[in-house]
C-alpha cells in the first residue's frame, strides 16, 4: 500500500472527494485508515483524514505529492467511523470533511503553522564547529542571532520567531530566499496534552532507604522529602506540586535531591478530569421489579448474542428506565464491549452523571459542552486509549471512538436537541442506529413520551427510518401512582377578576406546600415567548436591524440583544418612533415570576434556573444541590427543570402557561407541548409523598393538554397521527428543508423560484412527482418558495422550500444535485443554499 486517499480540510465543494497522496517509506508503519495527516494542498499544508489505502502503478505514483506527517500516535478515527462519515455525507447532504470533523473534539481541529529551520546553505557555512569561531557569533548581528535561535530549537514556529525578534519578518524572508533558513508548514492542534512535573525515585527502594542515614542535619528537609517518597512509593510518579504542598518544602529542596541523583523530575502527561476530587456514592444493581425484569431479559439476550437490534423503551416517568440502562451496560462491559449513553444536553445534570459514575466509577467518560476544550479532549482520549468503558454525553458522544461498541442508549429519545442545527445537520438517533448496524450493537431508545417517528416505526414496522421493537413499562418502579393533574382555565381566572399569573388553585397549592415544608417545581414554558420591548402608545417593537426579528431584553445588562446575530444596543428610555415614555418589556420571563412569587409569598425561598443563572460552569449543579438540600421552597425554571430530576420532597409541580408554544409555526408544536407537560408532571411525587400537578392554560380544550393531564400517551398519539396523516407530515412522509439566502432580494427570489421549478421538473421526469395521498407509492411534493420565518438574518434575505417525499426514491440526492447546479449556474458567489434533511425546526 503506497497510496493514501485523503479527505482534506478545505471548505469548498470542489474538494469534497478523496485526493491521492504518496505514503513515504518512513511513514508506512504509521498510516492507517482513520489517520490524521498533514498534506500539501496547492501552496499550503492542510489537515486531512486517510479514508482508504491502495497500491498504485509506478507511473501515477511518481507524480503524487507525499504526505508530510502523521499527526497522532493512534489514528483518531476508526475505519468504522470513516465509513459512518461517508454515510452521513449522503444521508444529510453534507461534505465528508464536515462529517468527519463532527466526530472529533475541537482540540483536534488543527491549523497550518509556518515553521523555520536551518537551510542547506547555512549548514555548509557554519556547521564545521562554530565554537572554533566565536567571533562570528557577534551578538549584534540580527541574522546570526536568528540563526542561533533556530539552531538551538531545531525548528521554530514563525509565530515564536517573530515574538522573540519583533522586526524579523523581512530578515527571515531574505534568509529563506538565500537558503540559509528553510520554511515548511505543519499542522498545530488547538490544544496540547497537559503535562505536569512529577517526582519519582531514581534509585531502587532499598537503596533509597539505606541512603536516608547519610543525610546530615543541614539537609533534614531533603531527607523528609525522600522518606515521604519512599512511603508513597506505590503512587509514584507524584506531581511535584503535591509534594510541595503536602510537605511545605520549596522546589529548591526537591531539586537538590535530584542533583544528588536520588530522585528524578520529569514531565508526565495527565488527563484534565472535570470531576476530579469528586466522590460518587457507589451503587450496586437493584433487584428489578417484575416489569423491569421482562424488559431487561429481552434486551440483555440480544446484548449477549452481540446482535444488532433497536429497542424502543416506552416507560412512564419514574418507571426505572435508568436502572435498566445500568444493568444492560454492565452485561455489555462484562463481555468486553463498550457502551455509549446519550442524554439531551440540558438533562446532563450532575444527578445523571452521578448515577453512572456511582455504578461504573472512573471507567466512565463524560462529554458535554460545559467542559473546557482541554477537558473534552482528555475525556475523548480516555475513550480512544481504552481507559474508559462507558461514555455518557450529549449528541456528539454518538461518535465516541470505542473499538468494540456493544450498546448505545439514547435517553429521552424524543428530544429535539439530538438534532444538530449546524452542519452537518445530523440526528444522533439515526446515526446511532446506523453505527450499531455496522458493528452489531444494540440500541435502546428510552422515553416516557417517545417521538411519533419512533413510536410509529415500532408499531407499524414502517420503513421510514428503522424498525424498533417496542417494550413498555406502564408503572412506576416504586409502586406509587402517577400524580394527579389539574388543568386550570386561565380565561376564567381573568373573568373572575384574578389578574395574577398564578391561578387561585396554584396559589392555594403553593400555600399548603409552604406550610408542610414540601417542595415545588415551577415551569415556565418559554418557547414562543420573548421578552420583547413594545411601545404602548404607538405599537413600535424594537427589532434587530440585521435580522428582522424582535430584540430580547436582558435586565442584567439593561440592554437589548438579537439572539440570532448577537447585535446589542442599550434599552430605550423613550420610544424612538413617537417619543412616548410608555415603552415596556413584554412577556413573562422567569425573573418576573420570581418577583411575583416574592410579592405573593413574603419570605419564600426561590431558586431560579434559566440561561441567565446557569452560564457559569458548575452553576447548574450548585443550584440543584441547594434545592436537594432543601435550601429553597421552589425551583423555578425553563425546560431545564423538566427533565431527569428525582427529588423525594417535590410534591407539587406547577406549569405557569402550558400552551405558549402551541401556536408556533411548527408541525410538532402539539407533540412538544405534550412531551414537556408529561415530563414535568413526572417530577412530582416520585417517592413516598404523593404528587400534585397544576397546569395553567388558555386553551385547556386542546388535545395535547387533555391527554397530558390524563397521562394518556396512546390517545395523544392517536389524535396527533390523525392530523399528521391528513396534512402529510412525518411520520407519514419525510421532509427536506432547503433555505436559500442572498443579500439581494430580487435576485434571491428568482433563484429560489428556479430551484423549485428544477426540482419539480426533475421529479416529473423521474415520475416521482405527484400526490402524497397514495400512501404506498413513491412520491415527492414541493412547497414554496416562501420567505423563511426569519426572512432576514445577518443582512441576508432568506427563502425556503419544503420538499415532502416518501418511498424508495433518492430525494436527498436530488435536492443536493439541484442546489449544486444552481450554485454553479450563478457566477455571483453570494448565493448560499442550506439543506436540512428531516428538520426539527422549520425556521
Ligand atoms: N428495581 C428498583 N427497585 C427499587 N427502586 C428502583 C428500582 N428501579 C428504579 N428505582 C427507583 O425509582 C426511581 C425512578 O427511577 P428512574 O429515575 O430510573 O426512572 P426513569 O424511568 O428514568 O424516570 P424519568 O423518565 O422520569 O427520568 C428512582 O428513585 C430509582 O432509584
Ligand atoms: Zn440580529
Amino acid at each position: 500500500m503506497d497510496i493514501a486517499k485523503v479527505i482534506v480540510d478545505v471548505p469548498v465543494r470542489s474538494t469534497d472527494r478523496p485526493f491521492d497522496y504518496l505514503i513515504p517509506d518512513s511513514l508506512k508503519l504509521w498510516i492507517e485508515v482513520g489517520s490524521r495527516v498533514a498534506v500539501p494542498f496547492g501552496p499550503r499544508t492542510v489537515q486531512g483524514f486517510v479514508v482508504s489505502l491502495e497500491s498504485g502503478e509506478t507511473g501515477s505514483v511518481s507524480r503524487m505529492k507525499p504526505i508530510v506527517e502523521v499527526l497522532d500516535l493512534l489514528p483518531p478515527l476508526s475505519p468504522e467511523l470513516v465509513e459512518l462519515g461517508d454515510w452521513m455525507s449522503q444521508r444529510y447532504a453534507c461534505r465528508r470533511i464536515s462529517a468527519l470533523q463532527a466526530m472529533l473534539p475541537t482540540a483536534l481541529k488543527g491549523k497550518a503553522e509556518r515553521l523555520i529551520s536551518l537551510g542547506d546553505a547555512e549548514e555548509t557555512v557554519n556547521s564545521p564547529g562554530d565554537e572554533l569561531f566565536p567571533l562570528f557569533l557577534e551578538a549584534d548581528n540580527e541574522e546570526q542571532q536568528i540563526t542561533d535561535f533556530v539552531r538551538r530549537h531545531g525548528e521554530v514556529s514563525m509565530k515564536l520567531l517573530t515574538r522573540t525578534f519583533p522586526e524579523a519578518a523581512e530578515t527571515v524572508k531574505f534568509m529563506v530566499r538565500r537558503g540559509v533558513l528553510a520554511e515548511s508548514q505543519s499542522i498545530k492542534d488547538k490544544m496540547g496534552k497537559k503535562k505536569l512535573k512529577a517526582v519519582d525515585l531514581a534509585i531502587g527502594l532499598s537503596a533509597a532507604r539505606e541512603s536516608l542515614a547519610g543525610f546530615p542535619a543541614r539537609s533534614a528537609r531533603q531527607k523528609e522529602v525522600l522518606s515521604f517518597l519512599i512511603d508513597m512509593e506505590a503512587t509514584l510518579p507524584m506531581p511535584l506540586k503535591n509534594v510541595l504542598s503536602v510537605l511545605q518544602v520549596t522546589a529548591g529542596t526537591v531539586k537538590a535531591l535530584e542533583d544528588k541523583g536520588y530522585i528524578e523530575i520529569s514531565e508526565i502527561e495527565v488527563y484534565r478530569d472535570p470531576y476530579q476530587g469528586r466522590d460518587f456514592k457507589p451503587s450496586t444493581p437493584l433487584p428489578l421489579t417484575a416489569e423491569q425484569e421482562v424488559v431487561y431479559k429481552r434486551i440483555v439476550g440480544t446484548v449477549e448474542q452481540q446482535m444488532h437490534e433497536v429497542f424502543l423503551l416506552h416507560g412512564v416517568t419514574g418507571s426505572g428506565k435508568t436502572e435498566i440502562y445500568l444493568q444492560c451496560i454492565q452485561r455489555c462491559v462484562e463481555q468486553g464491549r463498550q457502551a455509549v449513553v446519550l442524554v439531551p444536553e440540558i438533562a446532563l445534570t450532575p444527578q445523571m452523571v452521578e448515577r453512572f459514575k456511582g455504578r461504573f466509577g472512573s471507567g466512565v467518560a463524560v462529554m458535554h459542552s460545559r467542559l473546557s476544550v482541554g477537558e473534552r479532549y482528555d475525556e475523548w482520549r480516555k475513550i480512544r486509549e481504552g481507559k474508559a468503558m462507558v461514555a455518557v454525553g450529549a449528541r456528539s458522544a454518538v461518535f465516541a471512538p470505542f473499538a468494540n461498541l456493544g450498546l448505545i442508549i439514547m435517553d429521552e429519545e424524543h428530544e429535539g436537541s439530538y438534532k444538530q442545527e449546524e452542519n452537518p445537520k445530523y440526528h444522533a438517533r439515526d446515526v446511532a442506529v446506523r453505527r450499531a448496524e455496522q458493528g452489531g450493537a444494540v440500541v435502546i431508545l428510552g422515553s416516557a413520551t417517545p417521538s411519533l417517528e419512533s413510536y410509529h416505526a415500532a408499531r407499524s414496522q414502517s420503513d421510514i427510518h428503522f424498525s424498533p421493537i417496542l417494550l413498555e413499562m406502564p408503572s412506576r418502579a416504586l409502586g406509587n401512582e402517577l400524580p394527579k393533574v389539574a388543568v386550570v382555565d386561565m380565561r376564567d381566572e381573568l373573568k373572575e377578576g384574578n389578574r395574577s399569573m398564578f391561578s387561585r388553585r396554584l396559589h392555594a397549592a403553593l400555600v399548603s406546600r409552604l406550610e408542610r415544608g414540601e417542595q415545588t417545581v415551577l415551569l415556565l414554558n418559554r418557547r414562543g415567548f420573548s421578552t420583547f420591548v413594545m411601545c404602548r402608545s404607538c405599537g413600535y417593537v424594537a427589532g434587530c436591524p440585521e435580522c428582522d426579528i424582535s430584540l430580547t431584553y436582558h435586565s442584567r445588562s439593561d440592554n437589548l440583544r438579537c439572539h440570532y446575530c448577537g447585535h446589542a444596543e442599550p434599552a430605550p428610555k423613550l420610544c424612538p418612533e413617537c417619543g412616548s415614555e410608555h415603552i415596556r418589556f413584554f412577556g413573562t420571563g422567569t425573573q418576573r415570576v420570581e418577583e411575583e412569587l416574592g410579592k405573593l409569598f413574603p419570605g419564600i425561598r426561590v431558586i431560579r434556573m434559566d440561561v441567565d443563572t446557569t452560564t457559569e460552569k458548575g452553576s447548574h449543579e450548585k443550584l440543584l444541590n441547594q434545592f436537594r438540600d432543601k435550601k429553597a421552597d421552589v425551583l423555578l425554571g425553563t425546560q431545564m427543570v423538566a427533565k431527569g430530576l428525582d427529588f423525594p420532597d417535590v410534591t407539587l409541580v406547577g406549569v405557569i402557561t402550558a400552551d405558549s408554544a402551541l401556536n408556533l409555526p411548527d408541525f410538532r408544536a402539539a407533540e412538544k407541548t405534550f412531551q414537556l407537560l408529561t415530563q414535568v408532571a413526572g417530577r412530582a411525587g416520585r417517592h413516598q409523598l404523593p404528587g400534585e400537578v397544576v397546569v395553567q392554560s388558555y386553551t385547556p380544550e386542546h388535545y395535547s393538554i387533555i391527554h397530558a393531564s390524563g397521562h394518556d400517551y396512546r390517545s395523544f398519539v392517536r389524535d396527533e397521527l390523525k392530523h399528521r396523516k391528513e396534512l402529510h407530515y412525518p411520520p407519514y412522509c419525510r421532509l427536506i428543508l432547503v433555505t436559500l439566502s442572498h443579500e439581494q432580494l430580487p435576485l434571491l427570489l428568482k433563484l429560489a423560484e428556479n430551484y423549485a421549478l428544477n426540482i419539480q421538473g426533475k421529479a416529473r421526469q423521474l415520475r416521482w412527482y405527484g400526490s402524497l395521498d397514495k400512501l404506498s407509492s413513491d412520491a415527492l411534493d414541493l412547497l414554496g418558495p416562501v420567505a423563511s420565518p426569519l426572512p432576514r438574518l445577518k443582512g441576508r434575505y432568506r427563502f425556503q422550500c419544503i420538499i415532502k417525499w416518501r418511498g424508495a426514491i433518492d430525494a436527498i440526492g436530488l435536492a443536493r444535485q439541484v442546489a449544486e447546479e444552481l450554485e454553479d449556474s450563478v457566477r455571483d458567489k453570494g448565493l448560499q443554499i442550506s439543506i436540512d434533511v428531516d428538520p426539527q425546526m422549520l425556521m
